[in-house]
């Protein structure tokens, strides 16, 4: 493993760090299992719901292949992918509903406090760390005849190309002053052509965001400075919020999979503090730290059920407002209207 000093500072001047050999195959063992049950399940049920048809039952097979033959099916709709991933929606300025999907299971929970990983975090946010809920799985699918289906959507970075962002970005203004860090977990090895993060090095001195929507100027500026960060299965890539990072299509003909965890240290306010944070390690009160699967599952179903009670849509940062109505706009303006549901259609 890279040396602990190292990483704070290469992170601390370049606004990022590639830690090698952290974590070894049997570190993935359990994660890959529960993905593979989740996705039988899932599957099963896009089936009964008519959302999957055709083809043949791939459950047997492991996880990443079972997903690329079940997404190769003609009308699979990428959308339901967001079923899989380790937090409930979190787009800003939109709805949660009674039947939103989270997967929070006891392998994820293990992999997010995996004390490796931790201790590597600790250098940059000390001994009580939180891991914020802004947690995600990617299946960026492979697209290796061109951008194509998997590679055109704008907005869907759980499986396609993730546009130019920085984390802060996505997070709200009450936690400007907190340190959150960026791990991303490879389970595979990734290089370009498998679609790997791209960085832009030492931005993240500069206080001022990148403008949301993002203007032609700007994005010139940051592929012209990119750099590509090839990583193997085992290694960490740490980000600083404010480092602009996205990712390409996967030009492979295999998934590219991967989570991406954020942590902050305890006392200092989550970027989502309407969905559960995870006390991942607590040097003064071990006990405080969330072991329990279950209740972590419970939390997140609290959270939800909040939002659909309460009909609140998902806070965000201001800047974010602009990007959601231009969304909707242009699809009503596409001809996609919501049907009102209670509407028989009649009347003026
Ligand atoms: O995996 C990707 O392509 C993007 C990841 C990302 O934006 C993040 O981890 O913050
Ligand atoms: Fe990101």
């Amino acid at each position: 493993m890279s040396t602990l000093n190292s990483v704070a500072q290469d992170f601390h001047r370049d606004g990022y760090a590639v830690v090698r050999d952290v974590l070894r195959e049997e570190d993935f063992t359990d994660v890959r299992a529960e993905y593979a049950e989740l996705l039988a399940a899932r599957a099963q049920q896009w089936r009964a719901a008519g959302a999957l048809t055709g083809g043949e039952d791939l459950a047997e097979l492991p996880f990443d292949q079972h997903l690329v033959g079940l997404t190769a099916l003609p009308g699979f709709d990428p959308g339901l992918l967001s079923e899989l991933d380790i937090t409930l929606p979190h787009m800003p300025f939109t709805s949660i509903r009674p039947n939103s999907k989270v997967h929070t299971g006891p392998a994820v929970l293990a992999l997010l406090r995996h004390p490796r990983v931790l201790d590597v975090v600790s250098t940059l946010v000390g001994d009580e760390i939180s891991a914020s809920p802004n947690q995600h799985v990617r299946l960026k699918l492979p697209a290796p005849g061109g951008p194509g289906k998997f590679g055109a959507r704008r907005g869907e970075t759980l499986h396609a190309p993730t546009m130019w962002h920085q984390d802060a970005m996505t997070q709200i203004p009450q936690s400007d002053a907190t340190t959150l860090v960026t791990c991303w977990i490879p389970l595979m090895d990734v290089d370009e052509e498998h679609g790997c993060l791209l960085v832009v090095p030492r931005r993240h001195e500069r206080e001022q965001l990148l403008p949301w929507p993002m203007d032609a100027d700007t994005v010139a500026d940051l592929e012209a400075n990119a750099v590509p960060l090839p990583v193997n299965r085992g290694d960490l890539v740490l980000i600083h919020k404010r480092t602009p990072h996205g990712s390409t299509v996967n030009r492979a003909d295999r998934l590219r999979w991967s989570f991406d965890f954020r942590y902050h240290p305890s006392a200092e306010p989550s970027d989502r503090p309407w969905f559960p944070s995870v006390v991942a390690k607590s040097v003064k009160d071990p006990d405080l730290a969330t072991t329990d699967a279950q209740r972590w599952r419970a939390d997140w179903d609290r959270a939800r059920d909040m939002f659909v009670e309460s009909g609140q849509m998902v806070p965000g940062r201001r800047e974010f407002a602009q990007l959601v109505a231009e969304s909707l706009i242009s699809r009503w303006e596409s001809g996609d209207v919501p049907a009102l549901s209670g509407s028989d259609g009649a009347g003026a």
